[in-house]
């Protein structure tokens, strides 16, 4: 069995991106082209890294299939055809290239427009059939219409550039765009989308389908805006109503309609709008320039080299990015988190609903999400396995057993520079772990709100017992009697005479029996014996 990381690219990207790919020594590189799923599933069998763009579908049943996946890298922006969901319950990265396709795209975009506007594909088909036809061609300018963009991210401000370049004036609707951004792109900016499309003559859409975008432009929405609207879609099929656009393009009430994508693609032959007048179609080929390929077939490569040799993640869609410079500084606090986590659950009480993690000191500056995602990974490994949670799907198994998660950053100097609390409760019963950095070396520091030290390292055994003379000493000779080295002790007590926790670092792991034998010690109220590694 070799024990290289196996890439499969399931779509046709540059041949420099595969390229890099395979100057990498430990890696091997399987290009499979037009995969239906069962063969996709095959094929996704002990690969590591499967490379995309939207041609193939990532289903849920592909991830299962693909035992040793670590990530799907796709060349491009849209991630509609990855299962995110099932990516992240399987704990895999899912990385896409935004901005590498941006240009092209816009540009398309814009040429659907102005060939919409004058025709041109019509005009062209007349003139290879032989035919010299000026009167029906009769176009419209786009100098001083009126242009609605919906979506103004990387590709709907591109286009607005180039629309306003062309005399154009340009309303945009997005409601996650400041109105800083809007003032400086030149566009005014509507809050209300019937508002924004109600007087434009061409309308542009540049969002990502979701729930709250399908079919944003319904017939009822269509039929609003003023006769004569001509619609440019290069973003996803869904996005517009093709079946209701197909109506209105025949009634007329739609001049015209460009469109990139569509809602089942390749459209089947007796899809509506297909045999409307007054269209102009290209079959997804917004992103296809030489430009476009090149540069995110190159980028994919390397985000996903990077992230099998080294871990690092960038562009994912379902995690926080983690680039090298930020893993190196977050790096330890992030393993300290795992072991916090790991420690936590083995004093945690039964059936914990909430988990509370405190920031406080240096730390409560920094992005702590992926050591939030770390503490969650270190706490889930007991009761789900070690191998099935991981840094992605952390969040979505903890919600998934109803452990309500949060974080907070708590103000003012402490007492240490950096302070990790995790706390734990099932309402009733509550755990708390805290940790801290002393010159760079991890340390517990406190446990259930009791001063200790110890290194996390190891096996941790923590007994609670009644403050009284001789208990260290019992502790000792059974251990002793055992073979098991005592490597660090920590003590704290609440007062003289009440309880007390002692907490000590073993060398080696002591049995089941031996523990029984200390828990006979009279004075011994509880132990937990903690594995860290
Ligand atoms: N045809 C192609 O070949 C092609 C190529 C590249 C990208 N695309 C698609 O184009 C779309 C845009 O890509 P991008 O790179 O500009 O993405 P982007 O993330 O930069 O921009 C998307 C914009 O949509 C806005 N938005 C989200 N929900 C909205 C809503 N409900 N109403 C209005 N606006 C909303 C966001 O605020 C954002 O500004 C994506 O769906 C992408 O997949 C298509
Ligand atoms: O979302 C995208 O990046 C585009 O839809 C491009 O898709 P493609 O890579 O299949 O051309």
């Amino acid at each position: 069995m070799s024990d290289k990381h196996r890439i499969l690219v399931a779509d046709p990207i540059s041949q420099t991106g595969i390229d890099l790919l395979q100057a990498e020594p430990s890696f091997e590189v399987e290009v499979k082209l037009g995969l239906k799923e069962a063969e996709f599933c095959e094929a996704a069998k002990g690969v590591s890294a499967i490379v995309v763009r939207s041609g193939v579908k990532v289903t849920a049943k592909v991830l299962e299939a693909a035992d040793k996946l670590k990530v799907v890298g796709r060349a491009g922006v849209g991630v509609d055809n990855i299962d995110i969901p099932a990516a992240s319950k399987r704990g895999v990265v899912v990385m896409n290239t935004p901005g590498g396709n941006t240009v092209s795209t816009a540009e398309h975009a814009f040429a659907l427009m102005s060939s919409l506007a004058r025709k041109i594909p019509q005009a062209h088909a007349t003139v290879i059939a032989g035919r010299w036809d000026r009167k029906h061609f009769q176009g419209t300018e786009l100098n001083h219409k009126v242009l609605a963009v919906l979506g103004m991210g990387r590709i709907g401000a591109e286009f607005a550039k180039r629309a306003k370049a062309f005399g154009m004036t340009v309303i945009a609707y997005d409601p996650y765009l400041s109105a800083n951004r809007a003032q400086l792109l030149g566009v005014e900016l509507r809050d209300n989308l019937d508002d924004a499309v109600k007087d434009a003559d061409f309308i542009t859409m540049h969002m990502p389908l979701t729930n709250e975008t399908k079919h944003m432009l319904n017939e009822t929405r269509m039929r609003k805006i003023k006769k004569g609207v001509r619609i440019i879609n290069c973003a996803r099929g869904g996005l517009v109503d093709d079946n209701a656009l197909a109506k209105l393009l025949e009634e007329g009430h739609v001049a015209g309609a460009a469109l990139d994508v569509f809602e089942v693609e390749p459209p089947p032959a007796d899809y509506p709008v297909l045999h409307a007048p007054n269209v102009v179609f290209t079959p997804h080929l917004g992103a296809s320039t030489g430009e476009a390929q090149e540069s995110v077939g190159i980028e994919i490569a390397e985000q996903v080299k990077d992230n099998l040799l080294h871990g690092t993640v960038v562009n994912a869609v379902n995690m926080p990015n983690v680039d090298p410079k930020t893993l190196a500084e977050i790096g330890p606090f992030l393993r300290f988190g795992e072991i916090l986590g790991r420690l936590i659950s083995q004093i945690a009480p039964q059936r914990v609903e909430k988990m509370r993690i405190n920031y406080s000191g240096k730390l409560g500056e920094l992005d702590t999400t992926l050591i939030s995602r770390g503490v969650l990974k270190g706490y889930l490994e007991k009761p789900i396995g070690a191998d099935q949670v991981n840094l992605i799907n952390a969040m979505s198994t903890a919600e998934n057993l109803g452990l309500k998660f949060t974080e907070s950053r708590l103000p003012g100097p402490t007492a240490f520079n950096d302070l990790i609390e995790v706390h734990v409760s099932n309402g009733e019963d509550t755990a708390v772990i805290s940790g801290s950095f002393f010159g760079g070396d991890p340390r517990i520091v406190k446990i259930n709100g009791r001063h200790v030290e110890a290194r996390p390292e190891g096996t941790l055994l923590l007994i609670e017992n009644d403050d009284r003379p001789g208990m260290i000493g019992a502790y000792g000779t059974i251990l002793g009697k055992n073979q098991v080295n005592i490597a660090n002790m920590s003590l704290s007590r609440n007062v003289e005479g009440g309880t007390a926790l002692t907490l000590l670092t073993l060398d080696s792991v002591p049995t089941e029996a031996v523990i029984k034998e200390l828990e006979q010690i009279p004075g011994v109220i509880k132990i937990y014996s903690m594995v860290l590694e």
